[in-house]
Protein backbone atom coordinates (compact mmCIF):
# COMPACT_ATOMS: atom_id res chain seq x y z
CA UNK A 1 0.00 0.00 0.00
CA UNK A 2 1.14 3.57 -0.38
CA UNK A 3 2.25 5.68 2.54
CA UNK A 4 1.22 8.92 0.83
CA UNK A 5 -1.79 9.21 -1.77
CA UNK A 6 -2.95 12.20 -3.24
CA UNK A 7 -5.98 12.75 -5.50
CA UNK A 8 -7.58 14.84 -6.74
CA UNK A 9 -6.46 17.99 -4.93
CA UNK A 10 -7.39 21.53 -5.36
CA UNK A 11 -6.41 24.19 -3.54
CA UNK A 12 -7.49 28.32 -3.97
CA UNK A 13 -6.09 31.31 -2.36
CA UNK A 14 -8.82 34.04 -2.36
CA UNK A 15 -9.84 32.19 -5.68
CA UNK A 16 -6.62 31.99 -7.36
CA UNK A 17 -6.23 28.47 -7.74
CA UNK A 18 -2.55 27.31 -6.18
CA UNK A 19 -3.42 23.49 -6.96
CA UNK A 20 -5.85 21.88 -9.38
CA UNK A 21 -6.27 18.84 -9.30
CA UNK A 22 -3.40 16.75 -8.38
CA UNK A 23 -2.92 13.14 -7.87
CA UNK A 24 0.41 11.09 -7.34
CA UNK A 25 0.96 8.61 -4.54
CA UNK A 26 4.08 7.53 -3.05
CA UNK A 27 5.52 4.00 -2.34
CA UNK A 28 6.89 3.37 1.28
CA UNK A 29 10.97 3.60 0.79
CA UNK A 30 11.17 5.54 -2.30
CA UNK A 31 12.75 8.87 -2.59
CA UNK A 32 9.65 10.74 -4.25
CA UNK A 33 10.17 14.18 -5.83
CA UNK A 34 8.17 17.00 -6.30
CA UNK A 35 9.25 19.06 -9.63
CA UNK A 36 8.48 22.61 -11.34
CA UNK A 37 9.28 26.34 -12.02
CA UNK A 38 7.95 29.13 -9.09
CA UNK A 39 5.22 29.67 -8.03
CA UNK A 40 3.71 25.82 -9.57
CA UNK A 41 2.23 25.17 -6.28
CA UNK A 42 5.13 22.37 -5.44
CA UNK A 43 4.85 23.63 -1.52
CA UNK A 44 0.53 23.80 -0.93
CA UNK A 45 0.72 20.30 -2.25
CA UNK A 46 3.09 19.40 0.45
CA UNK A 47 1.53 21.22 3.30
CA UNK A 48 -1.74 19.49 2.34
CA UNK A 49 0.51 16.10 3.37
CA UNK A 50 1.91 17.76 6.15
CA UNK A 51 -2.10 18.36 7.26
CA UNK A 52 -0.89 22.49 7.26
CA UNK A 53 -3.49 23.27 4.75
CA UNK A 54 -6.94 22.05 3.92
CA UNK A 55 -7.35 21.44 0.52
CA UNK A 56 -10.67 22.44 -1.06
CA UNK A 57 -11.56 19.45 -2.65
CA UNK A 58 -9.68 15.99 -3.49
CA UNK A 59 -7.79 13.64 -0.59
CA UNK A 60 -4.89 13.25 1.38
CA UNK A 61 -3.36 9.97 2.89
CA UNK A 62 -0.65 9.52 4.85
CA UNK A 63 -0.59 6.02 6.23
CA UNK A 64 -4.47 5.90 5.79
CA UNK A 65 -4.71 8.76 7.62
CA UNK A 66 -6.41 11.97 6.51
CA UNK A 67 -3.95 14.92 7.84
CA UNK A 68 -6.67 17.53 8.48
CA UNK A 69 -8.21 15.27 10.41
CA UNK A 70 -5.66 13.37 12.03
CA UNK A 71 -3.03 15.83 12.46
CA UNK A 72 -1.46 14.88 15.70
CA UNK A 73 -1.08 11.04 14.60
CA UNK A 74 0.06 11.98 11.21
CA UNK A 75 2.51 14.03 12.82
CA UNK A 76 4.23 11.37 14.29
CA UNK A 77 5.14 9.41 11.18
CA UNK A 78 6.19 12.31 9.13
CA UNK A 79 9.01 14.21 9.81
CA UNK A 80 9.29 18.46 7.66
CA UNK A 81 11.88 20.02 7.34
CA UNK A 82 11.66 23.53 9.31
CA UNK A 83 11.99 26.68 7.84
CA UNK A 84 15.04 28.89 8.60
CA UNK A 85 12.96 31.24 10.75
CA UNK A 86 11.30 28.85 12.68
CA UNK A 87 14.38 28.28 15.30
CA UNK A 88 15.41 31.38 17.22
CA UNK A 89 18.74 32.11 16.36
CA UNK A 90 20.63 31.98 19.99
CA UNK A 91 19.59 28.30 20.52
CA UNK A 92 22.42 25.79 20.06
CA UNK A 93 22.12 23.34 18.22
CA UNK A 94 22.57 20.60 21.14
CA UNK A 95 19.52 22.41 23.06
CA UNK A 96 17.56 22.53 19.31
CA UNK A 97 18.09 18.82 19.03
CA UNK A 98 16.79 18.37 23.00
CA UNK A 99 14.09 20.34 22.76
CA UNK A 100 12.78 18.45 20.18
CA UNK A 101 13.08 15.06 20.95
CA UNK A 102 11.11 15.91 23.55
CA UNK A 103 8.16 16.78 21.69
CA UNK A 104 7.72 12.86 20.67
CA UNK A 105 6.96 9.61 22.38
CA UNK A 106 9.70 7.74 20.91
CA UNK A 107 12.45 9.86 20.11
CA UNK A 108 15.43 9.08 18.03
CA UNK A 109 18.89 8.52 20.24
CA UNK A 110 19.98 12.73 19.49
CA UNK A 111 22.96 12.37 20.09
CA UNK A 112 23.56 9.48 17.41
CA UNK A 113 21.78 11.36 15.10
CA UNK A 114 23.92 14.71 15.84
CA UNK A 115 26.79 12.09 14.88
CA UNK A 116 25.38 10.71 11.90
CA UNK A 117 24.49 14.12 10.58
CA UNK A 118 27.86 15.54 11.55
CA UNK A 119 26.69 17.90 14.28
CA UNK A 120 28.57 16.56 17.12
CA UNK A 121 31.54 18.72 16.87
CA UNK A 122 28.78 21.95 16.55
CA UNK A 123 26.83 21.01 19.66
CA UNK A 124 27.40 24.44 21.43
CA UNK A 125 27.43 26.35 18.84
CA UNK A 126 23.92 28.80 18.21
CA UNK A 127 21.96 28.13 15.16
CA UNK A 128 23.14 32.05 14.26
CA UNK A 129 26.43 31.19 13.55
CA UNK A 130 25.90 27.84 11.65
CA UNK A 131 26.83 27.91 7.76
CA UNK A 132 23.96 26.98 5.55
CA UNK A 133 25.10 23.47 5.24
CA UNK A 134 24.93 23.22 8.68
CA UNK A 135 21.77 24.83 9.22
CA UNK A 136 20.61 22.41 6.53
CA UNK A 137 21.71 19.13 8.55
CA UNK A 138 20.49 20.62 11.63
CA UNK A 139 16.69 20.76 10.30
CA UNK A 140 17.64 17.05 8.87
CA UNK A 141 18.13 16.16 11.96
CA UNK A 142 15.15 18.06 13.66
CA UNK A 143 12.97 15.98 10.96
CA UNK A 144 14.25 12.97 11.65
CA UNK A 145 14.09 13.13 15.85
CA UNK A 146 10.82 12.08 16.13
CA UNK A 147 11.94 8.88 14.07
CA UNK A 148 9.30 8.94 11.34
CA UNK A 149 8.39 7.04 8.28
CA UNK A 150 8.11 9.70 5.95
CA UNK A 151 10.22 12.78 5.89
CA UNK A 152 9.43 16.15 3.75
CA UNK A 153 12.35 17.99 2.42
CA UNK A 154 11.38 21.09 0.81
CA UNK A 155 14.00 22.95 -1.22
CA UNK A 156 16.70 21.66 1.06
CA UNK A 157 19.75 22.28 -0.75
CA UNK A 158 19.01 26.14 -2.19
CA UNK A 159 20.98 28.29 -1.53
CA UNK A 160 24.18 25.65 -0.67
CA UNK A 161 27.19 25.99 -2.48
CA UNK A 162 27.54 22.76 -4.42
CA UNK A 163 29.92 20.64 -2.07
CA UNK A 164 26.97 20.89 0.40
CA UNK A 165 24.70 20.21 -1.97
CA UNK A 166 26.51 17.28 -2.49
CA UNK A 167 26.75 15.90 1.12
CA UNK A 168 23.27 16.63 1.79
CA UNK A 169 22.23 14.28 -1.44
CA UNK A 170 24.46 11.25 0.16
CA UNK A 171 22.70 12.24 3.54
CA UNK A 172 19.29 11.72 1.58
CA UNK A 173 20.24 8.79 0.07
CA UNK A 174 21.57 7.57 3.87
CA UNK A 175 18.21 8.39 4.83
CA UNK A 176 16.29 6.59 2.46
CA UNK A 177 18.65 3.44 2.98
CA UNK A 178 17.67 3.35 6.63
CA UNK A 179 13.87 2.65 5.41
CA UNK A 180 12.27 6.39 5.59
CA UNK A 181 10.34 7.53 2.90
CA UNK A 182 11.83 10.50 1.62
CA UNK A 183 9.14 13.52 -0.67
CA UNK A 184 11.13 15.90 -2.03
CA UNK A 185 10.45 19.00 -3.58
CA UNK A 186 12.95 20.60 -5.48
CA UNK A 187 13.68 23.29 -8.48
CA UNK A 188 17.10 21.22 -9.17
CA UNK A 189 17.13 19.14 -12.39
CA UNK A 190 20.05 17.49 -11.32
CA UNK A 191 19.28 16.92 -7.39
CA UNK A 192 15.59 14.91 -9.03
CA UNK A 193 18.02 13.25 -11.57
CA UNK A 194 20.73 11.50 -9.15
CA UNK A 195 18.15 10.55 -6.04
CA UNK A 196 14.57 10.33 -7.07
CA UNK A 197 12.98 7.46 -7.90
CA UNK A 198 9.96 8.85 -9.45
CA UNK A 199 9.10 12.44 -10.01
CA UNK A 200 6.05 14.28 -10.20
CA UNK A 201 6.61 17.38 -12.68
CA UNK A 202 3.79 20.27 -11.25
CA UNK A 203 3.17 23.20 -13.53
CA UNK A 204 0.40 25.89 -13.31
CA UNK A 205 -1.53 23.69 -10.44
CA UNK A 206 -1.42 20.64 -12.37
CA UNK A 207 0.31 17.44 -12.63
CA UNK A 208 1.80 17.04 -16.00
CA UNK A 209 4.66 14.48 -15.79
CA UNK A 210 4.77 11.28 -13.52
CA UNK A 211 7.47 9.07 -14.16
CA UNK A 212 11.18 7.78 -13.42
CA UNK A 213 13.47 10.53 -14.17
CA UNK A 214 14.99 8.00 -16.89
CA UNK A 215 11.57 7.59 -18.22
CA UNK A 216 10.80 11.72 -17.93
CA UNK A 217 13.53 11.60 -20.49
CA UNK A 218 13.14 8.90 -22.84
CA UNK A 219 9.55 11.28 -23.45
CA UNK A 220 11.65 13.98 -25.08
CA UNK A 221 11.64 14.07 -28.78
CA UNK A 222 15.50 13.68 -29.86
CA UNK A 223 16.91 12.33 -26.25
CA UNK A 224 19.98 11.52 -27.70
CA UNK A 225 22.18 14.40 -29.84
CA UNK A 226 24.83 13.31 -31.66
CA UNK A 227 27.10 16.32 -33.00
CA UNK A 228 30.76 16.12 -35.18
CA UNK A 229 32.58 17.66 -37.76
CA UNK A 230 32.75 15.06 -41.13
CA UNK A 231 36.64 15.46 -42.81
CA UNK A 232 34.35 15.12 -45.81
CA UNK A 233 30.24 16.44 -46.34
CA UNK A 234 27.73 13.36 -46.28
CA UNK A 235 25.15 13.27 -48.59
CA UNK A 236 22.46 15.21 -46.78
CA UNK A 237 19.23 12.16 -48.01
CA UNK A 238 21.42 9.84 -46.30
CA UNK A 239 21.51 12.35 -42.93
CA UNK A 240 18.06 12.98 -42.96
CA UNK A 241 17.32 9.49 -43.34
CA UNK A 242 19.04 8.16 -39.89
CA UNK A 243 16.88 5.84 -38.23
CA UNK A 244 14.72 7.57 -35.04
CA UNK A 245 16.53 10.92 -36.39
CA UNK A 246 13.88 13.45 -34.81
CA UNK A 247 16.27 16.40 -36.69
CA UNK A 248 19.52 17.37 -38.60
CA UNK A 249 21.24 20.09 -39.39
CA UNK A 250 24.72 21.34 -40.71
CA UNK A 251 26.38 24.63 -39.73
CA UNK A 252 27.32 26.68 -43.12
CA UNK A 253 30.61 28.03 -41.12
CA UNK A 254 32.44 24.88 -40.82
CA UNK A 255 29.90 21.65 -42.18
CA UNK A 256 29.60 20.59 -37.84
CA UNK A 257 26.89 18.15 -38.03
CA UNK A 258 24.09 18.00 -35.04
CA UNK A 259 21.24 14.92 -35.34
CA UNK A 260 18.87 14.53 -32.65
CA UNK A 261 17.58 11.07 -32.60
CA UNK A 262 18.05 7.75 -30.47
CA UNK A 263 20.63 5.21 -29.24
CA UNK A 264 19.74 3.43 -32.54
CA UNK A 265 20.68 6.97 -34.71
CA UNK A 266 23.38 7.05 -32.70
CA UNK A 267 24.59 3.80 -34.39
CA UNK A 268 23.29 4.53 -37.99
CA UNK A 269 26.02 7.51 -37.73
CA UNK A 270 28.84 6.05 -37.32
CA UNK A 271 27.63 2.92 -39.96
CA UNK A 272 27.15 6.22 -41.87
CA UNK A 273 30.74 7.29 -41.73
CA UNK A 274 32.49 3.90 -42.08
CA UNK A 275 30.36 2.83 -45.49
CA UNK A 276 31.54 6.89 -46.94
CA UNK A 277 35.08 6.50 -45.57
CA UNK A 278 34.59 9.45 -43.98
CA UNK A 279 36.31 10.62 -40.14
CA UNK A 280 34.53 12.77 -37.74
CA UNK A 281 36.19 15.19 -35.55
CA UNK A 282 34.66 16.07 -32.51
CA UNK A 283 32.22 13.34 -31.97
CA UNK A 284 30.15 14.00 -28.84
CA UNK A 285 26.88 11.51 -28.05
CA UNK A 286 24.95 13.75 -25.11
CA UNK A 287 22.07 12.26 -23.30
CA UNK A 288 19.18 14.49 -23.12
CA UNK A 289 19.24 16.22 -19.72
CA UNK A 290 16.31 16.44 -17.37
CA UNK A 291 16.39 20.08 -17.56
CA UNK A 292 15.57 19.88 -21.28
CA UNK A 293 13.06 17.08 -20.76
CA UNK A 294 11.76 19.42 -18.07
CA UNK A 295 11.83 22.17 -20.52
CA UNK A 296 9.99 20.35 -23.12
CA UNK A 297 6.91 19.29 -20.57
CA UNK A 298 6.41 22.60 -19.27
CA UNK A 299 6.50 24.50 -22.57
CA UNK A 300 4.06 22.02 -23.97
CA UNK A 301 1.68 22.57 -20.95
CA UNK A 302 1.93 26.47 -21.98
CA UNK A 303 1.38 25.48 -25.45
CA UNK A 304 -2.70 24.08 -24.13
N1 LIG B 1 -0.49 31.91 1.64
C1 LIG B 1 -0.71 32.25 0.38
N2 LIG B 1 -1.61 33.21 0.06
C2 LIG B 1 -1.87 33.55 -1.22
N3 LIG B 1 -1.26 32.97 -2.29
C3 LIG B 1 -0.36 32.02 -2.04
C4 LIG B 1 -0.02 31.61 -0.69
N4 LIG B 1 0.91 30.63 -0.76
C5 LIG B 1 1.16 30.45 -2.08
N5 LIG B 1 0.42 31.27 -2.83
C6 LIG B 1 0.40 31.33 -4.31
O1 LIG B 1 0.05 30.05 -4.80
C7 LIG B 1 0.81 29.68 -5.93
C8 LIG B 1 1.58 28.41 -5.64
O2 LIG B 1 2.53 28.66 -4.62
P1 LIG B 1 3.48 27.53 -4.01
O3 LIG B 1 4.30 28.18 -2.94
O4 LIG B 1 2.67 26.36 -3.64
O5 LIG B 1 4.35 27.19 -5.28
P2 LIG B 1 5.79 26.54 -5.37
O6 LIG B 1 5.76 25.66 -6.56
O7 LIG B 1 6.16 25.91 -4.07
O8 LIG B 1 6.68 27.80 -5.65
P3 LIG B 1 8.24 28.10 -5.30
O9 LIG B 1 9.03 27.10 -6.07
O10 LIG B 1 8.42 29.48 -5.81
O11 LIG B 1 8.38 27.94 -3.82
C9 LIG B 1 1.70 30.88 -6.22
O12 LIG B 1 1.07 31.67 -7.19
C10 LIG B 1 1.76 31.62 -4.89
O13 LIG B 1 1.96 32.99 -5.11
Amino acid sequence: MPIIEVDGVRKAYAGRVAVDGVGFSVEEGEIFGILGPNGAGKTTTVECVEGLRIPDAGTVRVAGLDPATDRDRVTLLLGAQLQESELQPKLTVGEALRLYSAFYPHPADWRSLAERLGLDSHLDRRFAKLSGGQKQRLFIALALIGNPRVVVLDELTTGLDPRARRDTWQLIEEIRDSGVTVLLVTHFMEEAQRLCDRVAVIDKGRLVALDTPAGLIDRTAGSTVISFTPSEPLPAAELAGLPGAASVSVAESDGRVLVHGTDDTANAVISLLARHRVTARHLRVLETSLDDAFLDLTEQDART
